[in-house]
């Protein structure tokens, strides 16, 4: 089997490298961008297995335009129809814009040559361009031609394209320009080959300045020596050619080397003027030079390329339909993963470098100088060519911290600090080795949100914040905007505050020297969630109105010792976003204590009896609106917080939140299965008279014995209360009702609170019960009866 040779030097000859005293060109340096001359159209096209259609040509011919050239080569109009109806269609439906040239390829044949012509017939601005081979292995066996009949060949065709030209630019006002390659100029004695420019350019006759000059392209056809030997190469040509300034150097080399781009950029050092080459590389074997890349190198060198490529992916989705070849995901510029790095050192760079070039911007901008782009591994802004940040950074198992934070910012806005963006790394370190694939943005984002139970109740743990309230101690609320645990020295703060555990809402209480610390003692107090503060870091995201603060905190657990927290090796990170200050950090406080709980059973929650009284009567009721939704009015709080305060020394001084709920419902009889003493069955009220009287008949059971009664009033309430009074020793009148309505839609029901006064025997007595029912009616005369039941009501003898 053919393998390769331990001796190369047996089958394969070096360069001949040419002798060329003090060469210029390895000391310039690059000030404005070449004529460009895109080939796509025509070597580019040659090359493809299934070359173009006329409508891809059109495609691409529009795109071309689009991207600001203004020489294309089109077609070789002689090699088949529907290259040369293609030109027809271009001249014929005017898609020349006119300060574009058209360009066409012809090899040195008569016939080939007439047709090339006719082909362009018409067309405003046309470089004819002829071409024969004039190196010695082409001279020696492809054309069987020594060089004087080379030299011939295309002296002889130049004589008839000059003819044809001047003939075509008189009769259809043509302006046409002649370009002559003699091919494989590269493997060409380069005498020979200023031998024969000279003999073209002699032929030719009216090579001038400007738009006269006679265009020499220069072809590396197959690219067989370093790009130092090209350079070489051009610099000789163009300090040996007559009548410089009447000619165009043109370059056109191909890739085989893989040195393309570098033959072009220093055989440009060396003189030359003109570039032809393709989009993205395409043509011969390893393609032509590609354009794209040369156009983009000046650009990073802060020279304009005259071509645009701002929306370098949609250029990209073009030249793939009408080439039917990918470009490679690693290709210059356009490749889809040149702007991204796996890499954790490289991720990391890249993200610093962001940071460090926002702040180098800012001040620039403040300064009015330029904002020079300098990043790590980015040679160019992936936005200049349409492209966006988001892929600058993908996730891998060779990734680090640094990338994973840069995403979380990207799209979460989130700038964690150094220590979180450790611990998160080893939350996607994990899924990435688990799923051994690489972690897309919405799985970081999806493992973030997660983690530290961010961004809505989709996230929830199983502590999370509703509302809080801080107060100063002695000065009443604090406004919001109080950041961190930023409080003068001796000021106490007091976090009350309405929290879900596990899913049922309490009210709890804690007290410190700020919000946190505060919220802190209350999880310790209410949960038995013993944790310490030991990192805390804000910052704000967006600007005026729509800011918002993000909280980072590390909590770590509690200890006696202050050293011990410092220096405890296990820690959870919380993060919290809100328009207060004080309500992010509180919620990173909650975020970071759902990680240190995990699925820890917590304990019942207590109520602590050791409150004052103001402010337990405040936490008794705030216990009732979250779990009953019930507002109570302020005398029924009163009553109801004396209530709790007996029931809880009675139980050694604490109740649970469930007791607390249990026994608001059993003291006043709300929603509760068991009858009241006093309980109404059915009822009807009935109009009478016509000053709004109403008449109240009810079917009571009263101590188990079912009772009919009737009264008048002028309510329905108070129609009710004569109907007891028929059964009863004494007067109860209303001493308080008010109502509000529980819950939604079709479950609305209404609530009525009734504080009934109660006088027998010159003695008073008061009390509070509840009804509810659908019918608001109804509500207010079960919470009459609740009330009732709940006085110590003489009944009067049968
Ligand atoms: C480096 C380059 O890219 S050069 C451009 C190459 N592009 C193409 O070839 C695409 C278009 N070509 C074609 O469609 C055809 O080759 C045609 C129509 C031009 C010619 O087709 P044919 O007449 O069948 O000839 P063929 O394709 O075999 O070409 C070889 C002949 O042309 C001669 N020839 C090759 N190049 C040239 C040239 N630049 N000038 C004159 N004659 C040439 C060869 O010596 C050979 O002649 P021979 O038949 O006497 O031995
Ligand atoms: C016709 C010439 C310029 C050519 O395509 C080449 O040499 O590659």
């Amino acid at each position: 089997m053919p393998c390769m040779l331990i001796d190369p030097s047996a089958k394969y000859r070096p360069y001949v490298p040419l002798k060329i005293d003090n060469r210029q060109w390895p000391t310039k340096t690059f000030s404005k961008p070449p004529i460009w001359l895109s080939t796509d159209l025509r070597d580019g096209n040659q090359a493809l297995a299934n070359p173009m259609t006329g409508d891809q040509k059109l495609t691409f011919f529009r795109l071309l335009l689009r991207c600001g050239f203004k020489e294309i080569e089109i077609a070789y109009p002689a090699a088949s129809d529907t290259d040369f109806n293609f030109v027809r269609s271009l001249i014929e439906n005017n898609e020349i814009p006119d300060d574009v040239w058209i360009q066409v390829l012809t090899p040195a044949r008569e016939d080939l040559i007439r047709r090339t012509f006719e082909a362009v017939k018409g067309a405003k601005n046309v470089i004819i361009h002829m071409y024969n081979a004039t190196c010695p292995m082409f001279r020696n066996v492809v054309f069987r031609n020594d060089q004087a009949q080379t030299v011939k060949l295309a002296v002889t065709h130049t004589q008839l394209v000059r003819e044809l030209a001047d003939k075509y630019s008189a009769e259809h006002n043509m302006k046409i320009r002649y370009e002559y390659s003699p091919e494989t100029f590269s493997q060409t004695e380069i005498e020979f080959s200023l031998e024969i420019c000279e003999a073209v350019k002699k032929t030719w006759g009216k090579a001038g300045l400007g738009d006269e000059r006679i265009i020499f392209n220069l072809p590396a056809t197959v690219e067989i020596a370093p790009p130092n030997h090209y350079a070489d190469q051009i610099e000789y040509f163009g300090t040996h050619i007559s009548e410089r300034e009447k000619v165009v150097i043109s370059l056109h080399p191909h890739n085989d080397r893989g040195t393309g781009i570098a033959a072009a950029e220093l055989a440009c050092l060396a003189g030359a003027d003109r570039v032809e080459g393709c989009l993205f590389g395409n043509g011969e074997r390893t393609g032509n030079v590609d354009i794209v890349n040369l156009a983009l190198n000046l650009y990073t060198q802060g020279i304009a390329p005259q071509l645009d490529f701002s929306d370098i992916q949609s250029i990209i989705e073009i030249v793939t339909q009408c080439n039917d070849l990918p470009v490679h995901p690693r290709h210059p510029y356009g490749g889809e993963l040149v702007f991204t790095a796996f890499s954790g050192s490289h991720q990391d760079a890249i993200k610093k470098g962001f940071e460090d070039q926002n702040i180098r911007h800012e001040k620039a901008a403040a300064a009015g100088e330029a904002q020079i782009w300098d990043m790590p591994y980015l040679p160019i802004d992936p936005l200049d060519l349409g492209c966006n940040y988001e892929a600058v950074i993908r996730v891998n198992s060779q990734s680090g911290k640094g990338g994973i934070a840069y995403i979380v910012k990207q799209n979460l806005h989130l700038d964690l600090p150094r220590k979180m963006q450790m611990v998160f790394y080893q939350v996607i370190q994990e899924i990435s080795d688990r799923e051994a694939r690489e972690v897309t943005v919405d799985d970081i984002t999806t493992a973030f949100r997660k983690t530290y139970h961010f961004g809505g109740p989709k996230y929830e743990g199983r502590l999370a914040l509703r509302n809080f309230r801080i107060t100063t101690e002695g000065s009443g609320d604090l406004p919001n905007g109080v950041g961190g645990d930023e409080t003068p020295p001796d000021e106490r703060r007091r976090f009350d505050g309405t929290v879900v555990v596990d899913g049922v809402l309490r009210v709890i209480r804690g007290d410190g020297n700020g919000p946190i610390s505060s919220l802190l003692d209350a999880l310790r107090k209410h949960l038995d969630i013993q944790l310490s503060l030991r990192e805390y870091t804000e910052h704000t995201i967006g600007f005026d109105q729509g800011a918002r603060a993000a909280a980072y905190i590390e909590l770590v657990p509690l200890s006696p010792d202050v050293k011990d927290e410092r220096r405890a090796a296990q820690s959870w990170w919380g993060v919290g976003l809100d328009s207060d200050i004080a309500a992010a950090g509180l919620r990173a406080v909650l975020s970071a204590a759902n990680n240190a709980i995990g699925d820890r059973a917590l304990p019942e929650l207590k109520l602590s009896v050791g409150f004052d009284t103001s402010s337990g009567q405040s936490d008794v009721s705030d216990a009732i609106v979250n779990s009953l939704n019930l507002t109570l009015p302020r005398r029924l709080q009163a009553s109801f917080f004396e209530v709790v305060q007996r029931a809880t020394h009675a139980s050694g001084g604490q109740i649970s939140y469930e007791d607390l709920t249990k026994l608001f419902q059993t003291t006043y009889g709300y929603e509760v299965a068991e009858k009241a003493r006093i309980s109404l069955e059915s009822f009807t009220i009935e109009p009478i008279g016509s000053d709004g009287g109403r008449r109240f008949n009810g079917n009571l059971l009263v101590d188990g014995e079912a009772r009919k009664v009737a009264g008048e009033g002028n309510g329905p309430l108070s129609s009710a209360l004569a109907a007891l009074h028929t059964m009863i020793e004494g007067t109860l009148s209303i001493r308080e009702y008010s109502e509000h309505s529980v819950g939604a839609g079709s479950e609305v029901k209404a609530v009525s609170f009734v504080e009934l006064l109660y006088e027998v025997n010159g003695k008073k007595e008061s009390a509070w019960g509840l009804g509810s029912d659908t019918d608001i009616t109804a509500s207010g005369l079960r919470g009459v009866m609740r009330s009732a039941s709940s006085l110590p009501v003489v009944l009067k003898a049968a």
